[in-house]
This record gives C-alpha cells, structure tokens and sequence, in this order.
C-alpha cells in the first residue's frame, strides 16, 4: 500500500518521535563521550551533532496476537524509545530481526508476525508505505491502534524475548493512546490493499518495490539512508556476530559500502544486545568515499564514535603531512611488502637509542628523518646494518632520499610504517574494530599499520571486490589477506562471504561490464532490469573525442536534471583543460565543472571509486590501466552508473565491449 489511509497517522507518530528523539540524544551527548585526539587519530571526520540528521521511523510490525511485551505491534527505528505508549525499538536490537529477516533471524515468534510496514520518508517526513502481508487476518493488527480501545487480554507468551524486562517494559503496555490525528475512520483502516498472496518478493528480497522506487530515485553526492529497504541478508552481515570478523565480497553495487556503514553503525549502537564498541575506525578508498558515507554515518553516530577516513589520509597524519603527494599508487612491491615493518622496528630501536628523550611533537619528525636514512643507508652499513638478506638490501640502496620520498604517495606507507615503528598507538588509541572498503586495494605495508591500529580483542569487517583489484601489490586473494591479519587461524576456518544481487546499476550496464570479468566470476542477479541499452559512440577524430563526450553528458544531465551526472576518463587532466577551454569553470572542487548551470562531475579512475551517478560516459576504455591482465579500472568506472552508460572512443574499443 502506498500513501494510503495509515499515512497521516504515521506521518504524525514519526513527529512525535523525532521530537522525543532529538531530546534524548542531546542529553546522551551532553553526558558527553571521550575523544582521542593524539598521535594515533586517523585523519578522520567525527561528525557534529545536528536535529537535521535524526532518521525517522523505519518500520512497523503487526503480530497476529497480543505478545506480553510486544502487544499486536511495535516500530522500528534508529533508536529504542516508548512515544504515547507506543514501542519503537531499535532496527540493531534483537526483536528488529521480526522486521528485517523473514524466518525472524532466529528470534522465536516470527510465525506470529502477519504484516510488516516499511516507511518512505523524505526529508525525515514519512510520505508513504508498503504493507507485506505475510497471512490474511480479518483485522489489521495496526487497526486498533488508532481507535484507542484498550489492548486484547494478554496471552501467555508463545515467544522468547530476550530484552532486558525492567529497562526494556515498556510504560503503558496495556492502554493504546488515541493520537490526535487519530481523526480516520475505521473502515479505512479495513481497507487496506492486500496483494495476492504468493506473488510478492524475488526470492530472498522484502519490500522489492521500495527497493526499486530508491533505485530510480536521483542519486546525490551522499548516499543516502537504505534502512526502510535493507534487506535480509545485508542486515544479517552487518549485524553479524561483533566478536567474530566478517569478509564480504561481492561485484559492483551489490551493496558492500551500505553493509559496511551499516555494520559500522550496529557496533556503535547502544541499544543493541552486548556491549557497544566505543571506538570504530570505517577506512575507504578517497576523501570523496568518506564524504560519500557521511550521510548515513550521521543518522547514527551522534556520539561521534565512528571515524571514518581514507587510507592517504590515514597514514598522512601518522606522517604529520599535509603537502599534497605527487604520482598516484605506485611502486614496487617491496616498498609496500609487510617484511618491511621489521626492518623499520630495528631502524626505529636504534634511533630511540641514540636520543633517548621522550619523544613529543618537534622531535618527531627528526626522528621520522634520522629513521628512514637509517633504513636508506642499511644503518649505514658496516658492522651496524639492518639486513644482509641480498634482496633486502637492494631495495634499501635504491630507496630515495628522505625529501623525496616525503613527496610521493609510494613511499607514504613506508614513512608512515617508520613512524609507527617510533610510537605504536596505545591501547586507548586503538580501535574495537576496524571496517574497510574496497579492501581489495590495500597493500601489505597498508595492512600492518591497521593492524597496529587495532586493539588486541579488536575484530575486522572487510569488504570489497577481487575484480576490482587496481595493483599488483595488493593481494590476490582474500585467503591472503586473512592469512596475513590471522582471519581464521583459531578453530573457525576463513571464509568469504559473497554477495550477488546487483542494486546500483542495471541489467543492460551490469550485462556488458560483466564481459570484461573471467567466465567463471560473471553473473549478478539484477534488481533494475528496465534499463535503456548503453550507448557507444565512436569519435572520428582525437579532436571530437571530448567534445562528443561532453556533449553526451549534458544530454544526460539535462534528462537527470536533479540527479548527477559524470564523465570518466583515464586522462582527466586533458579532458577538464578541453573544457576549459571550452568556457568550463571548476565549481569548489576539481571534479565539478559548470558551465551556464550545468554541472558535471570529472573523475579519473581511481578517485570514481566507490561513488555512484545517475548516469556515465567512460571515454576511451582502452586508456585504462590493466594490470596482470585484468580490466579493474574500467570495470570499476563502468559500474558507477546507477541508469544510464555512454562509451565515446576513438582508438580502440576493447574487444571484451564490442
Ligand atoms: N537494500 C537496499 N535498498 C535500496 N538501495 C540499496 C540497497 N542496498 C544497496 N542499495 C543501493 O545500491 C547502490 C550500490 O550500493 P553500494 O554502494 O553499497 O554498492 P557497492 O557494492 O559498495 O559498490 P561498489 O563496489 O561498486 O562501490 C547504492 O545506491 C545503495 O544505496
């Protein structure tokens, strides 16, 4: 059902509960929460407190019979909280998974539940929602609760219900209160649409139409909240067990970045069972990903105990930089290999040697120098030397000096590595648990400084996509990583959790991005199958190249006005100073140019990672980095478009998209 009868009544009970909400957070912050802000904080954003930020209501559930603590029904929402009498739970505690998880999850008493009402909101007003009802009932179980009659008698509890009874009973469990918009009249309530039964969701899918009514909505720069329509496998990742590490893999847009902000905000959450984690670090690929996460992360951490930064940022603020670095990624693989944290431990043991004072602030940096020679020159050799493994020792000599390496991104972890190696976090600076995006990107130098990062109980969530892989010197495998960080070494061996159902792009983009991955490794069940074909389009001459590709992409724009639009090119450089020339102006930052109130985005293919547009042209594919074969950059780009793909290319199109 949508926008029918029920919705003033909710729209109105959502008012009342954002009020109440706002009050209680602001006394929880008030109470205030420790943050760390020494040597081992990442860079990253904690984020100010703002009403504006409040989720609304997610949901309803309506039981078949009165439940002892649950009555004939109860919401959902970001936070517990009793409104009038009326339970909203939290969608991370236990009794949520009544909503979320058809089979309960494993909560006794889901054969009770007869229909689940997820909300539309905008702009924190709900505006619509869709009953599933799981079996016919004469009367809807939400029915009486407008009409203020006095609660059905109590039955003896069929459930188990874990909640914790004296803080969790709620305060009026046996009046239901007559809201003041309570004005509808019954029969409306009895009228409620009820789709045939049997016919409802794709297998393992709920509430598939409010899924698929987001997916067609305009994209932003932030993602925006997908609680009213996550799904039942998402909610079980990213509320899996806190104690036990989680890897997901799975191809673009099948919801790695939601489950892992998700999973991010469970472990915060103070209304879930369990003891909450006080401190989370979230790591993503770009500054542009923690600004694309911001959004959902906002809605549920008012406590600011998440950090959420990006791994050049992270390692930057070991290294105390802030000069921006030249080149890309790069580097052979011993610059990143994580051997090299041993060499930077005995480099660091002998400079503290040497200056035996407390190490503060000034001397830090002298000491990131006098360490990082010590390794350049081998502990300058002699009697003194840190290795005589050959291999070793080869890659030392060829090391930069200090001044240059501080100027490029390749030796970023190595720099940052040697000063960790000075100073390891403390305990108070380490982290209950670390979750990383795009994990497939990370190097081994990478990985050891999280690791340090992370309190010796401290629990991982990896997500990413092995075929996205944009180097050679991360690993292959995700067995490789786990072996690395010791996932699995106990009784439970490692396993990778997959995820198949393709959320962000449709069926005619994923289909032709799916030929540039191995047989073996293609096929996404696909939510958007309604697409229009993609578009490629061949530019005669090197000139036309970017002009048809702009011209391409203010068509899209004009046809996605609210929405974004970008264009992709392995040479971002020379397509913004085409555009310049063009009369495009950069609009506050280098990826959004405009031009008489157009606004387009530009990316290269490494800063499009992770983020996500209506619609996509990818200028010459050819251009795009391989590497041991595999087309992960431009399978990456090609994938970022929600609607819409347009290729231009003039040289070459790569046979995989013929
Ligand atoms: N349950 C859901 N309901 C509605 N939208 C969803 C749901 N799950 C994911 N989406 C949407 O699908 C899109 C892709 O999700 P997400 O960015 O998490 O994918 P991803 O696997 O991280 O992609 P990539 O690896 O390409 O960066 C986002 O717009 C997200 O909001």
């Amino acid at each position: 059902m949508r926008a029918g009868p029920d919705v003033p009544y909710e729209r109105a009970k959502n008012a009342e509960y954002l009020v109440a909400l706002e009050k209680k957070l602001k006394t929880r912050i008030e109470i205030g929460i420790a943050r760390n802000e020494a040597w081992a904080n990442p860079g990253g954003v904690t984020l100010p407190f703002s009403p504006d930020d409040l989720h609304p209501l997610i949901g309803r559930v309506g039981l078949e019979s009165p439940h002892e603590l649950l009555g004939t029904d109860f919401y959902i929402g970001p936070r517990r909280l009793v409104v009038g009498g009326v339970e909203v739970y939290s969608c991370f505690a236990e009794v949520a998974k009544l909503f979320y998880q058809p089979d309960g999850g494993g909560f006794e008493g889901h054969e009770s539940v007869v229909v689940r009402r997820t909300f539309e909101a905008r702009h924190r007003e709900v505006v619509a929602a869709d009953d599933e009802w799981v079996r016919d009932v004469m009367e809807s179980p939400f029915a009486a609760r407008k009409l203020g009659v006095p609660a059905a008698p109590v039955h003896r509890p069929r459930r188990r219900f874990t909640l914790d009874r004296e803080r969790d009973a709620p305060t009026q469990p046996e009046l239901l209160i007559v809201q003041d918009d309570a004005k509808v009249a019954t029969a409306e309530h009895t009228h409620i649409v009820r789709p045939p039964l049997g016919t409802r969701s794709p297998v393992g899918m709920r509430a598939v139409e409010a899924v698929r009514r987001r997916l067609s909505a305009p994209r932003s720069s932030q993602l925006t909240s997908v609680l009213a329509t996550l799904q039942p496998d998402q909610y079980e990742m990213a509320t899996s067990d806190p104690r036990q590490d989680l890897v997901v893999q799975g191809h673009p847009g099948t919801g790695k970045t939601i489950i892992a902000t998700y999973r991010a905000a469970f472990l915060v959450d103070p209304d879930r069972e369990g003891n909450s984690a006080s401190r989370v670090l979230l790591v993503g690929p770009t500054k542009q990903y923690v600004n694309h996460v911001q959004g959902i992360l906002r809605q549920h951490d008012p406590e600011g105990r998440i950090q959420a930064t990006h791994i050049e940022s992270l390692l930057s603020n070991f290294v105390a930089s802030k000069s921006s670095l030249e080149h890309t990624f790069a580097g052979r693989y011993d610059d990143l290999d994580a051997h090299t944290r041993g060499l930077c431990e005995i480099a660091a043991h002998k400079v503290r040697q040497l200056d035996r004072f407390a190490m503060h602030k000034d001397v830090r940096s002298r000491w990131l120098r006098t360490t990082y020679e010590l390794l350049r020159t081998n502990g300058q050799s002699g009697r003194t030397q840190l290795t005589d493994n050959p291999a070793e020792v080869a890659w030392l000599k060829n090391l930069p000096t200090f001044e240059l390496a501080s100027s490029q991104r390749r030796y970023l972890p190595l720099l940052a590595q040697c000063a960790l190696a000075l100073r390891a976090p403390t305990v108070q600076e380490q982290y209950d648990h670390i979750v990383v995006d795009e994990a497939q990107d990370m190097s081994p130098i990478e990985w050891n400084i999280l690791d340090q990062m992370k309190s010796k109980a401290g629990r991982w969530t990896l997500v990413g996509d092995m075929n996205q892989r944009r180097s050679d010197t991360s690993y292959e495998s995700w067995e490789a990583i786990a072996h690395h960080l010791g996932i699995g070494s106990g009784d439970t061996q490692f396993q990778a959790t997959t995820i198949t159902r393709g959320y962000r792009s449709t069926a005619q983009i994923l289909e032709l991005a799916d030929k540039l991955l191995p047989r073996a490794q293609r096929g996404v069940e696909v939510v958007q199958r309604d697409g229009p074909g993609v578009q490629k389009i061949w530019a005669s001459n090197p000139q036309k190249l970017f002009s048809i590709s702009v011209d391409i992409a203010v068509d899209f724009k004009t046809r996605y006005s609210d929405g974004m639009v970008a264009i992709i090119s392995a040479e971002p450089t020379a397509l913004t100073q085409w555009m310049a020339r063009h009369g495009w102006r950069r609009d506050r930052s280098v990826h959004r140019w405009v031009l008489g109130g157009q606004l387009l985005n530009v990316y290269g293919p490494a800063s499009a990672r992770g983020l996500e547009f209506d619609a996509v042209v990818v200028v010459e594919p050819s251009k795009f980095k391989q590497h041991v074969g595999k087309a992960g950059q431009l399978y990456t780009s090609l994938t970022r478009a929600n609607r819409e793909l347009a290729i231009v290319w003039q040289k070459n199109l790569p046979q995989a998209l013929r």
